[in-house]
């Protein structure tokens, strides 16, 4: 266990030096993990354990699209794919990838497959936080793991093929056996994780959610949205309000971030929008500030987790998204969008 400053604040931070894969292969050499689910996160999770030489199986509704999904990806129905319950019986460890919602639906069969000394391993605090929402209440007998990619099961799977890792949180709710902190350990390493640093269940759900909402997917389209809209409001055309609001962050100023930070990125771009990006990003932060603990305040109550559990259990949720992410792909700023796409030099056509 490495400590890690963070600006200041020590951390408790697992990597692949202290924690290699071939402890994780030793540690987690007599078990049977079974990926519950086969919509993002389960593939890039199966895939990579297979390929990290783990003994892993896929549980799935039969007659399903990722059934089908799990067989194209190799997965062989009687062998390494199973309905469900099959998959349940012979696991010993649980990885939960159902939906948040899916979770609460599916519990009563998982809780009757969890013999003692098993392990129920989550990507997301939120079955077990907001247990009173959920019911998902883990027997005592059993290990309550956690390992939460921050991002997504496609970028995990990528990054993997790339020689690459993204990070994960690991947290550990319940460990009935001792053997929890190893076996959460080993699974970070086995799923892909670049490194592994440490929260709880709370922290972890609190901070997904705020972040999801907020910078990572709702905050930045909101922002979007507004800078084009006034752009186009004051007579620039759809392609260079695209370019000025999306197209230049995500091509080239966005990896200098990632590169080496916000300064370096500021220090690589003129001096004109220095002086201005320096006098603004404080007014920004001001007047979103009351927006982000609002945002907050209502995942801390739970609101927003029974917001997700109210539509995400309706039995056309899916359509509903499809609609509201087709009214987002069809918006003008988007469809702006896919033509600059196409203009990349990359896309052209050979
Ligand atoms: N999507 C992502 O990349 C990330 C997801 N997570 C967490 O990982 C877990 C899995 O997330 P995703 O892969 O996005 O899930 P998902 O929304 O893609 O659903 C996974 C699978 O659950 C199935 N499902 C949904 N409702 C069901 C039901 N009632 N009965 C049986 N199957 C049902 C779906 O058919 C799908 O195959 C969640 O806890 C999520 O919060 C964590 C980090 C990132
Ligand atoms: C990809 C990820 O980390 C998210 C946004 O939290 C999620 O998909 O739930
Ligand atoms: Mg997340
Ligand atoms: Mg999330």
């Amino acid at each position: 266990m490495a400590k890690i400053n963070f600006g200041g604040t020590e951390e408790n931070v697992v990597t692949r030096e202290e924690f290699p894969l071939a402890k994780a292969q030793e540690v987690l050499k007599d078990e049977t993990i079974a990926v519950i689910g086969y919509g993002v996160q389960g593939p890039g999770q199966a895939l990579n354990l297979k390929d990290n030489g783990f003994n892993v199986i896929v549980g799935q509704r039969k007659d399903s699209k990722t059934w089908d999904k799990a067989v194209a990806d190799g997965w062989e129905p009687g062998k390494t794919l199973f309905p469900i319950e099959e998959a349940l019986d012979k696991g010993t460890i649980i990885q939960y990838l159902l939906s948040d919602a899916g979770q609460i639906a599916v519990w009563p069969t998982v809780e009757k497959y969890l013999k003692p000394g098993k392990a129920l391993y989550f990507s997301h605090g939120f079955g077990v936080t907001y247990k009173e929402r959920t019911g998902i209440i883990p027997p005592k007998d059993v290990d309550v793991i956690l390992v939460a990619p921050k991002g997504s099961g496609t970028s995990l799977r990528r990054m993997f093929l790339e020689g690459r890792g993204l990070n994960s949180s690991y947290a550990i709710f319940q460990d009935a056996t001792g053997k929890a902190f190893d076996r959460v350990v080993a699974l970070g390493i086995g799923v892909g994780s670049g490194y592994l640093f440490e929260t709880t269940f709370q922290k972890e759900v609190y901070s997904d959610l705020t972040g999801e909402r907020g910078t990572l997917m709702g905050a930045i389209q909101g922002i979007f949205a507004a800078q084009y809209e006034v752009l186009r409001s004051n007579g620039h055309s759809p392609s260079e309000a695209f370019n000025e609001t999306v197209e230049e962050l995500t091509q080239s100023l966005m990896p200098l971030v990632a590169e080496n930070g916000m300064d370096w990125m500021y220090a690589n771009c003129s001096t004109t929008a220095q002086r201005g990006a320096l006098d603004w990003w404080k007014k920004f932060r001001d007047a979103s500030m009351p927006v982000f603990k609002e945002l907050y305040s209502e995942v801390a109550k739970g609101n927003e987790a029974q917001r997700s559990i109210d539509a995400n259990s309706q039995s056309d949720y899916r359509v509903k998204l499809e609609e509201e992410l087709k009214e987002l792909r069809e918006s003008e700023m988007w469809n702006a969008g896919a033509a600059v796409r196409q203009l990349r030099p990359e896309n052209q056509k050979k």
